[in-house]
């Protein structure tokens, strides 16, 4: 048993090995990312914000058993079963604090703190011993536990101790000072701990205890109960089962008072209901959940074991935490890397659309605002006429309210001219008015998608700033026209134009009666000035005017238009540079860097909750892996993992790339579901690590299938389970690369999940490498410019081979040598031949989907309809055929 402990402390401390190499490697990926790629800023916030700099220290704590209890004869219980000796004397009180470290011989001497030993004799020194003398563990009357306390350090050449664990008896001291004692006694330790008792009951300072105690440490506790005030030892394991069974628990008091106690640590929420009172033989003992928090009370009598499974849970539950944290991290860092990949590879392709949009956009309103200016030149001067006549009909109106405002006494002069301004301003209003009503509609259609076009393409471009914008030009063409602010009519900018002009139109005219002097201010005379003023305005003359401003203001900022946008396309196009270069590190350095990181972090994770699987038999090859079956793992039953052993970097980032995308794509009836995977670092005698991705266990692959022979509707219902895989995975914006009949995998009712998702990769990380299978690739991906297409042409393959029942290559194919001279003849046109039992509907599909140009390649979603109708009239004429056959006959 103590040798299954042993293992535990040093598994975790492997663990804790992986786990601080990877950290390094992350910290050591994230200096060389620094200062290449603006996100880093944001990835540093998360990571210090997911405290990835916490998780150091708690890898550096060595994993300490702390025994606290009711009395130290419970503790001394305790301790001298775990260390199998009466090494603690049991009936003894007032205890300094005692750790128990490794050494190679036994060796005693008092300390304070961790380096300082202090000269002093001790009892122990004076003769040989077995037990500590009592004097030695007893604290001095002069020292105060928070001021001057030595501690006791026991060297012990023991096997748990070896694995750098120690096991500490923190002092006794009051409740209310036990935050305190530990904080000084208990530094940086991984705590396992132990609480024991000797009585059927907890009292109130004990409860307050384990409460604190909890509070403190927040992990699990071990309850541990002493029976009869008896030692026993770890080595029960190797007594007879006649000498186990004399440790029962024959004696029903003491049975008893561990139900009680029991049955008080429930009440008090200090231990879980449905778990346990662990006793030897008392029923089948239950596995530990790992990320159980519950707290577990056991019985002397059953220590060894259940104190594995103690121990086994904290330094699982530990490590796990970590390695989870670490995990999350870098996910959360690669999915960062990828989503801004995908931003990257949108703002690249859509800048110069957007560009191109603004400019002809311009352009149409340019052309559109010039024409309403020469052509509405005739409408505006009917405009001023009209609202002349209405003004002449009715001069009074014009002077409605005039003289309530004005002051007595003023010179002929100065009324004329009021009343001239009154003129135009009601004018303008009038006029204003019109116009704007007449073009309204401008605004949305033209000017609303340009600007914000504009602005969008603008938004980043900071060496703009001072210089005329192209979304200001293009605001200026919209006013100089028709001010689109239709609200106030004051800031019109015509009726100010309109103003400026009549102004000086009015100081050219000769007015007879303006000669100075006082004159009174009557409204017959007022309404002659108005009149005058009306019948000398020329409306055609007004209208030219206009027409002429309109035309110069639009040009002008047509012009200001074009060599802002210029100017704009220029700069963007020096930051699209940037933008490529950077998502090219991220595709071919940075994401791939990560992913290798979120593979290993993640397969720790792993390996920690479900451990290795075990390999039952192989069941497939492919070019990167062997695949076997094996032993239900995490749950999956049947279970097959894929071992692949990456030569080189490239080949461990490319499968680090592919775990990522297929472990996060979420689970669908149609695709094999990734369901962990491990690390093998001591594959190939610890040179070359294997990876195992472990998954579903399926019956075959379709090439098995057709080759044993598939009915005619099962193959049609496979044709749609593999276009559901594939659109699935199209709508997670990824692109399969290499849909042939060994990735598609049939259960046990001949159902299709897709597999093998080596090439599969989001279209923004495509680099336009040529990946697949010769017969099933499409010419365009030869070229290195596809898309998610290529799918839909293997597909097209694929489905010749469903329809045609067999798994020999098309006639059409077969002729060439190498792949060379097949993909000569693929990119000139040839394909595989129309059979003569393909049903016509079929070869059409088939036909659509191979097409040359990827463009005229259908949506699988068109696709689906089409092969679901086919398989429906199938399906109906098998079953009829069925019904005849099995009628009876009349
Ligand atoms: N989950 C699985 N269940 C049952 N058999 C499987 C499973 N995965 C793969 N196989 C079998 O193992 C074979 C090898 O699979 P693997 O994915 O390694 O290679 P491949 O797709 O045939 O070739 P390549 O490595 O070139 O892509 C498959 O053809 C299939 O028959």
């Amino acid at each position: 048993m103590l040798i299954d402990i042993t293992k535990e402390f040093r598994k975790y401390s492997k663990h804790c090995h992986s786990l601080k190499r990877i950290i390094q490697e992350t910290e050591s990926s994230f200096e060389e990312i620094n200062n290449s790629i603006q996100l880093v800023d944001e990835i540093k916030e998360d990571l210090l914000k997911t405290g990835i700099n916490q998780l150091r220290p708690k890898l550096e704590q060595s994993p300490t058993i702390l025994v606290f209890g009711q009395n130290c004869r419970a503790k001394a219980s305790f301790v001298n079963t775990f260390l199998g000796q009466n090494i603690l004397p049991s009936f003894s009180s007032k205890w300094r604090c005692v750790t128990f470290i490794y050494g190679h011989t036994k060796n005693i001497h008092l300390t304070l703190g961790h380096e300082i030993e202090i000269v002093e004799r001790l009892q122990a020194h004076e003769k040989s011993w077995t037990t500590i003398p009592d004097g030695d563990l007893q604290r001095g009357d002069n020292e105060c536990l928070l001021e001057y306390c030595p501690s006791l350090e026991v060297e012990l050449p023991h096997i748990v101790l070896k694995e750098n664990v120690k096991l500490m008896v923190p002092p006794d001291c009051p409740p209310e000072q036990l935050t305190e004692t530990l904080y000084k006694y208990v530094e940086n330790v991984l705590p396992i701990v132990v609480y024991t008792t000797s009585e059927g009951v907890l009292s109130d300072a004990n409860i307050q205890e384990i409460r604190k105690l909890k509070d403190i440490y927040k992990v699990p506790f071990l309850v541990f109960s002493v029976w009869n005030g008896e030692t026993k030892t770890c080595s029960t394991e190797s007594l007879t089962e006649s000498e186990q069974h004399s440790l029962e628990p024959e004696n029903d008091h003491e049975f008893r008072n561990l139900q009680n106690l029991r049955d008080q640590l429930i009440r008090l929420g200090l231990i879980s209901d449905n778990e346990n009172v662990k006793t030897v033989n008392k029923g089948e003992r239950k596995s530990h959940c790992l990320e159980c928090s519950l707290d577990t009370l056991i019985s002397d009598k059953s220590v060894n074991e259940d104190f594995l499974s103690h121990i086994k849970n904290v330094l699982r539950y530990t490590v796990l935490r970590l390695a989870a944290k670490l995990s999350e991290v870098h996910n959360k860092c690669l999915r960062q890397f990828i989503l801004s990949a995908f931003d990257m590879a949108r703002e690249i392709q859509i800048t110069p659309k957007r560009i191109e949009y603004a400019q002809k956009v311009e352009l149409q309103l340019y052309e559109t605002l010039m024409n309403i200016a020469c052509e509405q030149q005739e409408e505006i001067a009917v405009i001023i006429q009209r609202t002349l006549l209405d003004m002449k009909s009715n001069v009074a109106e014009v002077l409605e309210g005039y003289n309530e405002n004005v002051t007595l006494n003023r010179t002929a002069k100065t009324v004329t001219m009021e009343i001239q301004q009154l003129v135009l301003s009601r004018l303008n209003t009038s006029v204003a008015t019109q116009i704007v009503q007449s073009v309204g509609c401008l605004h949305e259609s033209f000017t609303g998608t340009l600007q914000r076009c504009l602005e969008s393409l603008e938004k980043n471009c900071h060496e703009l700033e001072g210089s005329v914008s192209a979304s200001d030009a293009v605001r200026q063409i919209v006013s100089a026209a028709y001010n689109i602010d239709l609200n106030s009519s004051s800031s019109f900018s015509i009726v100010h134009s309109l103003m400026d002009r009549l102004k000086t139109l009015l100081s050219t005219f000769a007015l007879p009666w303006s000669s100075g002097g006082q004159v009174q201010c009557h409204f017959q005379w007022q309404l002659q000035v108005a009149t005058n003023m009306i019948d000398k305005l020329s409306a055609y003359k007004l209208a030219k005017t206009i027409s002429v401003q309109f035309k110069e203001h639009i040009k002008s900022s047509h012009e200001s238009f074009q060599s802002a946008i210029r100017l704009l396309e220029h700069q963007l196009s020096g930051q699209l540079e940037q933008t490529e270069e950077q998502r090219i590190a991220i595709r071919k350095r940075h994401a791939p860097r990560f992913a290798r990181l979120t593979l290993e972090s993640t397969s720790l994770c792993d390996l920690i909750r479900y451990g290795m699987p075990k390999q039952l038999k192989e069941i497939g090859r492919g070019q990167y892996g062997v695949v076997s079956a094996c032993e239900p793992w995490a749950g999956i039953n049947p279970c097959a993992f894929k071992s692949v052993v990456p030569p080189d970097d490239r080949h461990w980032n490319d499968l680090a790339m592919e775990f990522f995308y297929t472990r996060t794509i979420p689970e669908h009836p149609r695709i094999v579901k990734l369901r962990g995977s491990v690390i093998d670092y001591s594959y190939g005698g610890g040179t070359t690590p294997a990876v195992l991705l472990i998954m579903e266990r399926m019956t075959r692959d379709l090439y098995c299938g057709l080759r044993c022979g598939l009915s005619w509707h099962v193959r049609l219902r496979i044709a749609i389970d593999v276009i559901e895989g594939i659109r699935y995975l199209h709508s997670q914006g990824l692109v399969h690369r290499d849909i042939k009949l060994k990735n598609v995998l049939l259960d046990a009712r001949d159902r299709a999940k897709l597999t093998d998702f080596g090439f599969c990769i989001p279209e923004a990380m495509m680099s336009g490498s040529i990946v697949g299978t010769p017969v099933h690739m499409a010419p365009e991906l030869l070229s290195g410019r596809y898309d998610s297409k290529v799918d839909v042409y293997a597909f097209g393959i694929l489905f010749w081979y469903i329809c045609a029942g067999q798994v020999r290559l098309p006639t059409h194919f077969d002729q060439f040598q190498n792949k060379e001279q097949l993909w000569n003849s693929v990119r000139r046109g040839m394909r595989p031949e129309c059979l003569p039992n393909f049903e016509v509907a079929c070869w059409n599909l088939m036909e659509q989907c191979w097409a040359a140009d990827p463009t005229e390649r259908p949506l699988l979603g068109h696709v689906q309809p089409q092969l679901e109708e086919i398989y429906n009239s199938v399906k109906n004429k098998t079953f009829e055929k069925l019904g005849s056959s099995t009628k009876t006959p009349t």
